[in-house]
């Protein structure tokens, strides 16, 4: 077993990758047609969890590479985009991209880790996760967790930004959940693109978590090359992933002052469970 999910060092001179060591980097090298960054998380030995935008529907395995150290780069058999993701399903409906399900598992053709630099996030729902949040057996089930890491009300996460080469910052946000989870919702049509969207559900659906904005504080915004990378929720010392960055109303990185209305959306990982366990099977994570 992988021991310890979502442990990292925080003492004052842990390097960036010792306080995230699930963090990865995804490239996709598309002959002839440049490459593609996105980032990821380390869920298990052989897998990576990113976005589904990332890929397009014929990206092979072997145009894929997992960063998972700054020179540590690992090859990658096999790519599953989540079935029901679909960027264009609903152009119809004056929606040019749609992000619903938008996950993705990369797997390596080597396992990776445990080691300092390389560990996994904790993933809900999981025998390691209710280990690290110290549930007894009786309280050892699926809806504890989403009780416990899901709260319906606004949530303290945060996510990781590469800066520079080797260099990891965390970005801390609140999710946006019970009275404030509609107008962060709401926010979704002031992106200029759906502008012409008639109804909120055609873009935002129930698989969305939604952060950003400036009540009750500035939260800082993903970047488009955020994407795929992990929402994490701490609960004591431990690191558990309850989302995927997936998609934002504006591409404001950079800039110092992201108007109210600048959400980030993410994909809320409790939505996607049947998916993750089927792909994840083998992987000995003891889901509950
Ligand atoms: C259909 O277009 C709308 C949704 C996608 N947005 C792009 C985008 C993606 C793809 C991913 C992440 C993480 C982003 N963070 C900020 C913007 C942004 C554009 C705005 O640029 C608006």
């Amino acid at each position: 077993v992988l021991g310890l999910c979502g442990l990292s060092h925080e003492f004052g001179s842990a390097s960036d990758r010792e306080r995230n060591p699930w963090h990865v980097t995804v490239t996709v090298i598309r002959p002839g047609q440049g490459q593609e960054r996105c980032q990821g998380s380390l869920l298990s030995r052989y897998f990576v969890l990113t976005a589904a935008h990332c890929f397009h529907v014929d990206d092979q395995a072997p145009w894929i590479t997992v960063d998972v150290e700054p020179k540590v780069q690992r090859k990658v058999s096999g790519l599953f985009l989540h079935p029901q993701y679909e960027l264009g399903g609903r152009r119809h409906r004056g929606v040019p991209e749609f992000y619903d399900y938008d996950v993705a598992l990369v797997q390596l053709e080597e396992p990776l880790g445990p080691s300092p630099t390389v560990r996994p996030l904790c993933l809900p729902c999981t025998e390691g996760a209710s280990r690290a949040l110290r549930l007894p057996p009786e309280r050892s089930n699926c809806a504890e967790h989403r009780r416990l890491l899901l709260p319906e009300k606004t949530l303290d996460a945060f996510f990781v930004s590469p800066h520079g080469p080797s260099t990891l910052q965390r970005r801390h946000v609140r999710v946006k959940l019970g009275d404030q989870r509609g107008p962060c919702n709401a926010d979704a049509l002031r992106a200029p693109p759906y502008a012409n969207v008639s109804a909120l559900d055609d873009v935002v659906t129930p698989r969305f978590l939604c952060s950003g904005g400036t009540e009750p504080r500035v939260d800082p915004n993903a970047c488009r090359g955020d994407s795929g990378g992990p929402l994490i929720v701490t609960w004591g010392q431990r690191h558990f992933q309850v989302g995927v960055i997936s998609w934002g109303v504006l591409d404001v990185c950079g800039r110092p002052r992201a108007p109210p209305h600048a959400r980030d959306f993410h994909i809320n990982l409790f939505e996607v469970l049947p998916w993750l366990r089927a792909r994840l099977r083998d992987e000995e994570l003891g889901f509950l």
